[in-house]
């Protein structure tokens, strides 16, 4: 591979960075070098080595070999507040905020008061709410808890943190993976405002589509190596950066679907009515037949999670949801799972995994019971559940593909893979899919949409929640629009576009639905 040029402009050159973890060569002699000024993409598959190389650069982890220079000089990044001290701040993907502290307490958490001569509170509140304002998101409060900011909040209030910082590089990894359209867009502008000032930033993402709007350039990584240094994001055309990414050709295309009307006659295997849940959302009625998978389109905070949440009974809703002919009981998940549900949730780390289980185990956890031998004895049939177990990791191409391994030490990506197949390990007769591809990077998202759609043509039902609307209007036979906590629109996914979901979504200076909406809350309705 090309040594990347160390020009007078290059604000960071990586050479030959290696780390080695037990097993695994995450990165073999990778080479990385950023400007002053310029959005940097660093694109890769899951498990490439991005957030490894970060990770060296916010100074959590010290590469093996290999030398890093900032304005020409070599330096050390580790630990953190050595990269920090460098200037570097890193926004994770797992954004590492505290929920039990304000907004104020978490950006000056580790350099007030000493570093920044803040004596009073007061004072701090102050620079906090500039920071904000400085991010387009003056309504944020600086006494506000975190753990009641919304997801793009919270990333805000990461962002605020960097730029507290004085930071002249910012590694953002999928900042926009939380965000939705318009947010997106606030995004975009806060990082140009920031490039302006001669900030570089090294911008990570699975959405190939951004790099060409938001990019100036961008490395690959491949398992661990660098395949092609500083591309012009603008001129590199996308086929030729999925090649580079995956070693073959991949098309991003959807599954076929069935065609218009396939479903009509079919079996309803959900059926929702009138689901309210006071200041979230009202009124909401569908159903979803056999073999059928719904799309839930709308912004962040629309309400589409908590529909979900509700169907599945971890919120205690009013209305019904009936399952296969059957009522569901609101406020049980148990009882849900039992009947024949499966949800794959948005927020993976804190819902979904056992972190320091083994791969197999994660994907397993919810189909125990098909490998129990006999069933009334309960003994576990552990070589049954392995091969299951192998056999799924192998059809997501969960990488490394060892399915003992603690799932603690795969990728992001690779988790979410091993969430999505712990439902498809099991027979379902509805899956509820939380932003599903999160994450994952675009030669596993068509081997999951294909897995989706194989697992709705064997007769199960599928409701999907995106932010992605392409991803909604790709996959998913029928598009429900979700605005202000209500269905505002229906219709067959190819009736649809990007701009027509976009301008149905839009939020216009409306009210959440209160328990005076047309539909009074039912009885046991959950008020929070
Ligand atoms: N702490 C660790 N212990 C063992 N292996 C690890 C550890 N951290 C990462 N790895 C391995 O290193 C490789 C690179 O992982 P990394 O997280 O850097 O990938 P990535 O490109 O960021 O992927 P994604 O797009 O899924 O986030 C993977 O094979 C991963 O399993």
């Amino acid at each position: 591979m090309p040594r990347p040029p160390s020009d007078a402009s290059s604000l960071l050159v990586m050479r030959g960075i290696v780390k080695q973890f037990p097993g695994v060569r995450a990165l073999d002699g990778v080479d990385l070098e950023v400007r002053a000024g310029e959005v940097h993409c660093l694109l890769g598959q899951n498990g490439a080595g991005k957030s490894t190389l970060i990770k060296i650069l916010s100074g959590a982890h010290e590469p093996d070999e290999g030398e890093v220079l900032l304005d020409g000089s070599p330096v050390r990044l580790a630990p953190p507040t050595a990269a920090m001290g460098q200037g570097i701040a890193t926004i994770y993907q797992e954004l590492d905020l505290v929920d039990g502290l304000s907004v104020t307490e978490n950006i000056f958490l580790g350099h007030e008061p000493a570093t920044l001569g803040f004596s009073r509170r007061a004072e701090a509140d102050r620079a906090t709410a500039e920071l904000l304002k400085r991010l387009g998101h003056g309504e944020i409060r600086p006494r506000t808890e975190v753990g009641s900011l919304s997801p793009a909040h919270k990333q805000i209030v990461s962002m605020a943190r960097a730029l507290s910082h004085s930071a002249r590089l910012i590694i953002m990894d999928e900042p926009s993976a939380a965000l939705d359209h318009d947010e997106v867009g606030n995004l975009f502008r806060v990082i140009r405002d920031l490039t302006s000032q001669g900030v570089a930033v090294i911008y990570i993402s699975h959405r190939l589509e951004e790099i060409r709007e938001i990019g100036d350039r961008v490395t690959v990584l491949k398992d661990g190596r660098t395949v092609a240094v500083g591309l012009a994001a603008k001129d590199t055309p996308t086929s030729k950066i999925v090649a580079l990414m995956t070693g073959r050709n991949v098309e991003y295309v959807f599954p076929p679907r069935r065609g218009r009307g396939a479903h009509e006659g079919r079996p309803e295997v959900l059926r929702v009515e009138n689901l309210t849940l006071r200041g979230r959302f009202a009124d909401v009625s569908f159903s979803i037949r056999a073999g059928e998978i719904v799309g839930l389109a709308g912004l962040v905070g629309s309400g589409r999670s908590e529909i979900i949440e509700a169907i599945y009974g971890a919120r205690r809703a009013g209305g019904r949801v009936v399952l296969d002919g059957r009522t569901v009981r609101p406020g049980s998940t148990t009882r849900a799972v039992r009947m024949g549900m499966g949800l794959a949730p948005e927020e993976r780390k804190a819902q979904a995994l056992l972190l320091d289980h083994p791969v197999a185990q994660n994907i397993t956890l919810a189909s125990l019971s098909r490998y129990t031998r006999p069933r009334w004895l309960g003994w576990l049939d552990r070589r049954a559940e392995f091969a299951e177990a192998e056999r799924l990791s192998q059809a997501l191409d969960i990488r490394p593909p060892d399915p003992r391994r603690p799932i603690r030490t795969l990728s992001g990506g690779n988790q979410q893979k091993a969430v999505l197949g712990r439902w498809l390990a099991e027979d379902r007769k509805l899956l509820l899919l939380d932003e599903p591809t999160r994450g994952v990077d675009v030669g596993a998202r068509a081997e999951l949409y294909a897995l989706v759609r194989k697992l709705a043509d064997d007769g199960i039902g599928v409701l999907l929640v995106s932010s992605e609307v392409p991803e909604v209007l790709g996959l998913a036979d029928r598009v429900l629009v979700v605005r202000e906590g209500r269905i505002v629109h229906e219709a067959p996914a190819e009736d649809l576009d990007e701009h027509r979901v976009l301008d149905l979504v839009m939020v216009s200076a409306g009210q959440l639905p209160g328990p005076d909406a047309a539909n009074p809350p039912t009885e046991g309705a959950f008020h929070d």
